[in-house]
């Protein structure tokens, strides 16, 4: 197993037994994520906000009455603002935001931990920004993958999130002529793999800690109410983590609670909302909380800036003492082992 690099000239050279021109029988594995600006300025921000926001699966309102908000309104205030929080978290040793940096580690890992399956190349995109989820599939097309295996990186499912990294593969393909077969790796929300390797995380971090937290918060991305209400499953996807993680970490339910955080907009959202739940525990006289984000694969500006930063400053404010942030599982030896499981699972009879 090989991580990809760029294009081999020699990739439709004959495999085996098989002829050049029936291509060279490789599989591609690609992990998915949200994605992410390019730079912290206005000018990426904006590409950025817009291309996401865009998005009739994220924002399902009328375009007659959308964009008219989203480019005398939301474009032209939102990217200094994100741009600036942003800024407090950007990796600057590799110039980029920490989701990317998390990605490419996912893949790079992923990569190695495959070495036994050898016509399997692995890559990384973004559905958003870069490397943008059509480039990644052509370079894989043209190293000869003749089959593709998505992966979009999210554990509960969304139609604003798994079902939009699916669309846009697909909307790639639609410019191939030689296009290949396609995989998805379902949501694993429910997964043992994944309940274990959150649970011997959390567990893993809090001995780590000088206190021991009251309550836990599982808080999730939030998603507009009615999305919900017309059928997406998200909900009830998060809500069965926290209850089978609770169940494997021998919790009661006052210790482990779901939140769901990152509202945009004016309509309701999903709730418990996490801010608001923050503050009311200190306000009752919780003095130790830690936050856990159970739904984001990787670290990003949602759980290390409006967790980690935000979020503690909420508790302490509200007279709350200790406040923590757990990690996402990243590239940690307990991710890993989820990613690679979901993808050696989801490879049968292909590699
Ligand atoms: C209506 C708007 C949004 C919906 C619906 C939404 C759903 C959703 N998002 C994630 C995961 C991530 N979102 C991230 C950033 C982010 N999300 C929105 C808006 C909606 N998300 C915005 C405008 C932004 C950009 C930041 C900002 O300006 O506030 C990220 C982090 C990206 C990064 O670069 O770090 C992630 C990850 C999920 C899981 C989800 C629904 C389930
Ligand atoms: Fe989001
Ligand atoms: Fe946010």
């Amino acid at each position: 197993m090989t991580l990809s690099t760029p294009a081999d000239p020699k990739a439709e050279k004959a495999v085996g037994s098989r002829p050049a021109w029936a291509g060279a029988g490789k599989v591609g594995v690609m992990l998915v994520n949200l994605g992410t600006p390019d730079g912290t300025d206005f000018k990426p921000m904006w590409r950025y906000l817009r291309e996401f926001l865009s998005d009739p699966r994220v924002i399902e309102l009328n375009k007659a009455i959308w964009y008219p908000i989203l480019y005398g309104l939301v474009l032209t205030t939102r990217p200094k603002k994100s741009g600036a929080n942003y800024a407090r978290i950007w990796n600057r040793e590799q110039n980029e935001s920490p989701l990317r940096t998390y990605t490419r580690a996912q893949g790079e890992k992923l990569a190695e931990a495959l070495h036994d399956l050898p016509d399997v190349i692995v890559d990384w995109a973004m559905r958003y920004g870069n490397p943008s989820t059509a480039s990644v599939a052509q370079t894989l097309v043209d190293k000869g993958c003749d089959r593709i295996l998505s992966f979009p990186l999210y554990p509960q499912y969304s139609a604003t999130t798994t079902a939009t990294a699916n669309d846009q593969l697909f909307r790639a393909l639609m410019k191939m002529r030689r296009a290949p077969a396609i995989r998805s790796v379902p949501p694993y929300y429910a997964e043992p793999v994944y309940i274990d390797a959150l649970a011997r995380s959390i567990e893993r971090h809090l001995a780590t800690l000088d206190f021991e937290p009251e309550v836990v918060v599982t808080s999730y991305h939030g998603i507009p109410k009615p999305y919900s209400d017309k059928g997406d499953p998200y909900q009830a996807h998060c809500l069965e983590t926290t209850r089978l993680l609770r169940e494997k970490l021998g919790w009661s339910e006052n210790r482990l609670i779901t939140t769901f955080q990152s509202r945009f907009g004016a309509q309701e959202w999903l709730q418990p909302y996490t801010d608001k739940t923050v503050e009311k525990l200190a306000s009752d006289g919780v003095k130790s909380i830690a936050i856990v984000n159970p739904g984001f694969s990787v670290d990003c500006i949602e759980t290390l800036d409006e967790i980690g930063r935000e979020a503690a400053e909420t508790f302490h404010h509200a007279g709350g003492k200790n406040f923590a942030h757990i990690p996402c599982l990243n590239d940690s030896a307990e991710g890993m082992a989820v990613i690679e499981a979901m993808v050696r699972r989801e490879l049968s009879g292909w590699a």
